[in-house]
C-alpha cells in the first residue's frame, strides 16, 4: 500500500462515511489519521484490533451461527453461489445474516445486511490516496476492519435469530487472504464462532490442469493460512463435466497423465507440485455444484455441517489456546512496562515522597481514597452509557441502509423476495 507522509495523510473520517454519525461518541478513531488505522491492522496479529481483544472475554461461548466466508478467484461464481445458498436456505426458513466485503461491487444479487459500502466511501479511497482499484479494497477493508468489533458485536445479537452468516468477499482473492485486515476479520470470527473457508472455484478453468494445480496450491495455503477448515466447492457443473477435477484431485497418476499430454513448459513443475501437495489437497474437503442451477447443495450443506464438526474439535480448541496465549503475551508485555516505569520513577527521584500515604512502593500498594472512588464508578458507568449508544447509533446507521436495500432488492424480485429481511 501507498503509505503518505503526515502531511499528506487525511482524516479517516473524510473517506468513512456514516461513521461520523454512526460512532459519535468516538472521537478518536473518527480522526485517527489513516496511518494509525493502518498501522494497526499491519500488526497482523488478532490482538492488534480490539475485535481480536473481544474474544477473550466470550470464551466458553462458542454457540452459532455458523460462519461461511466466501473467497475464490475472480468471476469463480462467488456472488451467485452466496445468492444460491440464501434462497436454498431462505427456502428452508433460516435466513442467513449476509455481510458483504467487497467495497467494489455492484448492487449484489441478494440482501445484505450488513455492506462495506455503507461505511467506507471506495471511489473517495482511490482519489484522496491516489491508489489503484486494488489498493483501494485494501485501504477500504482496513478502515472497515477498525470497525469489525462493532460487527462482531452486532452477530454477537443475532445467535438466537440466524443459524447462518454468509460473508461475500472482494473479487481480487489475495487482497482478502493476504492483507493483515482479513486475517483480524477472519480471526475475529473464528475466535468466537464456528467459521469455515469456502473456496470457490471455477471448473471451466480448471479443465487447464495448470489452473488447476494452481487453484489447489491455493487452496492448500488457504488452508494453513486461516488455520480453518475450508470446503473446496467446484463450481459451475450445469456448464462441464466434473469428472476430470474430482479424479485429478483423488488420483495423482490421473491428474499426471492429463499433464503430460499438454506437453506444456511448466508441465514438469506442476507435476513436482502436485506430487509434493497430493497428500494436502486430496484430504481437503471438496463438493461439485452449480451456483446456476442448484446442483450439489445438499452435498454442499452437509460438507459445512461436517466442516463445523471438525471446528468444534480440531481448530477450536487451537484458537482458544491461540487466544491464550496472546492474553499471556500482553499481560507479561504489560508487567514489563510498569516494571521499567517504577525503576524510572525511582532513579529520577524520590518517588515515594509523592504519595498521600508516604512509604508506599510506587506503582503497588496504593489505597485510591474513598471519594476518588465514586468519582471513577460514575466515569464507567458514563463510559458504558456512551459505548451502548456508539454501538446503538451504529446499528441504526446500517438499518437504515439495510432498509433501504432491502426495499430497492424487494422492488426488483418482487414477489418471490417477500421472505427477505436486510435488517440488521
Ligand atoms: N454456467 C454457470 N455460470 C455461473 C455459475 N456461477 C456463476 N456463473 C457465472 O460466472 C460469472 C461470475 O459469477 P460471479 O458470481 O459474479 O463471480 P464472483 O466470483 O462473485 O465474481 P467477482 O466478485 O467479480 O470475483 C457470471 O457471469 C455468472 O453468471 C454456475 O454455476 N454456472
Amino acid at each position: 500500500m501507498d503509505v503518505k507522509p503526515d502531511s499528506e495523510r487525511m482524516d479517516i473520517g473524510d473517506v468513512v462515511e456514516n461513521v461520523d454519525t454512526a460512532a459519535t461518541s468516538n472521537q478518536n478513531s473518527q480522526t485517527a489519521k489513516i496511518g494509525d488505522s493502518t498501522e494497526s491492522t499491519s500488526e497482523a496479529g488478532p490482538s492488534s484490533a480490539s475485535a481480536s481483544e473481544e474474544p477473550m472475554e466470550d470464551e466458553g461461548d462458542h454457540n452459532g451461527p455458523i460462519v461461511m466466508i466466501m473467497v475464490g478467484m475472480a468471476a469463480s461464481g462467488k456472488t451467485s453461489l452466496t445468492q444460491r445458498i440464501t434462497s436454498e436456505l431462505m427456502r428452508k426458513g433460516t435466513p442467513p445474516y449476509i455481510i458483504n466485503l467487497d467495497p467494489a461491487c455492484l448492487d449484489p444479487p441478494y440482501p445484505v445486511n450488513i455492506d462495506i459500502r455503507d461505511v467506507v466511501k471506495y471511489k473517495k479511497v482511490m482519489e484522496v490516496y491516489n491508489l489503484g482499484p486494488n489498493g483501494a479494497i485494501v485501504t477500504s477493508l482496513n478502515l472497515f476492519a477498525t470497525k469489525f468489533d462493532e460487527v462482531i458485536n452486532i452477530i454477537k445479537q443475532k445467535r438466537k435469530t440466524h443459524q447462518y452468516v454468509l460473508i461475500d468477499t472482494p473479487g481480487q482473492i489475495e487482497v482478502f487472504m493476504w492483507s493483515a485486515s482479513g486475517s483480524i476479520i477472519t480471526e475475529s470470527l473464528a475466535a468466537l464462532f464456528p467459521t469455515v473457508m469456502i473456496y470457490v472455484t471455477d471448473l471451466i478453468s480448471n479443465v487447464n490442469p495448470i489452473t488447476f494445480i494452481s487453484n489447489m496450491t491455493y487452496a492448500c495455503s488457504m488452508l494453513y493460512k486461516s488455520k480453518l477448515p475450508l470446503i473446496v466447492t467446484l463450481n459451475k457443473c450445469d456448464a462441464i463435466d466434473p469428472t476430470f477435477a474430482k479424479e485429478w484431485i483423488t488420483d495423482f497418476d490421473a491428474f499426471d497423465s492429463a499433464l503430460q499430454s499438454r506437453e506444456e513448459y511448466t508441465s514438469n513443475l506442476a507435476s513436482s507440485l502436485a506430487l509434493g501437495l497430493e497428500e494436502f489437497y486430496n484430504k481437503i474437503e471438496h463438493v461439485v455444484v452449480s451456483a446456476y442451477d442448484g446442483f450439489g447443495m445438499d452435498d454442499f450443506h452437509n460438507a459445512v455441517q461436517k466442516s463445523v464438526n471438525e471446528y468444534e474439535t480440531v481448530y477450536k480448541p487451537m484458537y482458544q489456546k491461540l487466544v491464550e496465549e496472546k492474553k499471556a503475551k500482553t499481560m507479561k508485555k504489560q508487567k514489563q512496562q510498569l516494571g521499567k516505569l517504577k525503576k524510572d520513577l525511582h532513579t529520577s527521584g524520590d518517588a515515594d515522597s509523592c504519595f498521600v500515604v508516604p512509604g508506599r512502593d510506587a506503582g503497588t500498594g496504593m489505597t485510591l481514597r474513598l471519594d476518588n472512588e465514586s468519582d471513577s464508578s460514575t466515569d464507567d458507568e458514563d463510559a458504558n452509557v456512551k459505548e451502548e449508544n456508539e454501538e446503538e447509533s451504529f446499528s441504526q446507521v446500517l438499518n437504515k441502509e439495510a432498509t433501504r436495500r432491502s426495499e430497492k432488492y424487494t422492488d426488483d424480485q418482487g414477489q418471490g423476495a417477500s421472505g427477505a429481511s436486510s435488517k440488521i
